[in-house]
């Protein structure tokens, strides 16, 4: 784990009417590192990036920011959330959102295009977002995620409607973003793609912490001696 963390979850609690969707969930991240939410369907992982992001109120928990609280108004300044599945001005074309985001946030020209050439979004710039395939949705996401000036990027499902080549250029470009300094949150349930990306792990089952750091510490807590994050996750969830 990270001595001193840039970001420091916890306690994090929320319950749905009588569900305890999230028990006293608790995690660090550095600058520079990709850490990745892992768990099944129904772990938490989307509830802990909302209740993060200060979108959904949580009934208990801290969230510490380079050692000073941050509570949920402020949290914005810090993080930038990519929702899964989410159309930004489905009418709009691309060009046009990414405008919109490049002057909202004072952004040079060159930067969007670059953003925009580095997930080959140069050749939908004209289509409305809504008429965009899955995949291309997911780019023009992660394109205002790059775009962004936050220095934590928290992602839910960042690979979800990608094909094979697209999730490898896209952790490609994922790692160059931490290499460049800044934070990654990935909530990931596909364990090989985690384990392909991810520096550490938070591994989530049933809204608990299980675990918590590299694959080889992860191991060493489940008592394997060899093994990928599946065989880590099934030992320890
Ligand atoms: N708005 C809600 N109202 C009631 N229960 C909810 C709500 N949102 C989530 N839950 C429940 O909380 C638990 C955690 O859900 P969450 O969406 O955070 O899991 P997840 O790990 O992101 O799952 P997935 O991988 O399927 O997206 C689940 O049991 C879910 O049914």
């Amino acid at each position: 784990m990270t001595d001193a963390p840039l970001l420091r979850v916890a306690g994090l609690t929320k319950r749905y009417g009588d569900q305890l969707a999230l028990a006293e969930v608790g995690f660090g991240l550095g600058a520079g590192e990709v850490v990745g939410l892992i768990g099944p369907n129904g772990a938490g992982k989307t509830t802990v990036l909302e209740c993060l992001a200060g979108l959904l109120p949580a009934d208990a928990g801290t969230v510490r920011w380079a050692g000073k609280e941050l509570p949920p108004h402020r949290r914005k300044a810090a993080l930038f959330y990519l929702p899964d599945g989410i159309a930004p001005d489905a009418e709009q074309p691309v060009s046009a959102v990414l405008s919109f985001f490049g002057r909202s946030w004072r952004l040079p020209g060159a930067h969007l295009a670059e953003a925009a050439a580095a997930l080959a979004l140069d050749r939908v710039l004209t289509k409305p977002v809504g008429a965009l395939s899955k995949g291309y949705r997911r780019r023009l996401l992660l394109a205002l995620g790059l775009l962004a000036p936050q220095p934590l990027l928290a992602m839910d499902e960042p690979f979800d409607g990608l094909d094979l080549r697209q999730t490898r250029e896209v952790m490609a470009l994922l790692r160059q973003v931490a290499e460049d300094g800044r934070a990654l949150l990935l909530s990931i349930h596909q364990l090989t793609d985690a384990e392909r990306v991810c520096d550490r792990f938070v591994l989530l089952s049933a809204g608990q912490v299980r675990g918590e750091g590299t694959l080889p510490e992860l191991r060493a807590a489940a008592g394997l001696p060899a093994g990928g994050l599946e065989e880590v996750f099934l030992a320890l969830a």
